[in-house]
């Protein structure tokens, strides 16, 4: 099921402590009416950086797999380098024209 919209979150993946914080905060705003159906894209950026948690560990830190209420893909990016930015926007292009219908 899609909603009307599509949730952006962008992740600092080098910084541990507020990850607790982020996923406390995606709880509760996945909850709100309005953005039932609403997709989720994570963006775990600052993969450019040494140490930085990898997407797939931003995945288990925030527990993705247990959402079931919306449908979510997380991406290993980086503002600096520019690393995925271009799959992140064509994920949100497919998603938002999954939203189209064109009635005749
Ligand atoms: N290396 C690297 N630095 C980045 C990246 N994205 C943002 N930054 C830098 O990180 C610094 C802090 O930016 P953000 O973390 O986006 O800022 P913020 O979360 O609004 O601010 P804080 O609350 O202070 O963390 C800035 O100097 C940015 O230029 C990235 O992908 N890689």
């Amino acid at each position: 099921m899609h909603g009307r919209f599509s949730v952006g979150v962008v992740v600092d993946s080098a910084d541990r402590m507020r990850l607790e914080t982020c996923k406390h905060e995606m709880d509760i705003f996945l909850q709100e009416e309005r953005l039932a159906g609403a997709t989720l894209l994570v963006l775990a950026n600052k993969q450019d950086l040494l140490g930085s948690l990898t997407a797939n560990e931003i995945k288990e830190a925030l527990q993705l797999d247990n959402i079931t209420t919306h449908h979510w893909l997380v991406l290993g990016v980086s503002a600096v380098t520019g690393e995925k930015l271009l799959g992140a926007v064509d994920w949100l292009i497919d998603d938002i024209a999954k939203r189209i219908f064109i009635l005749d």
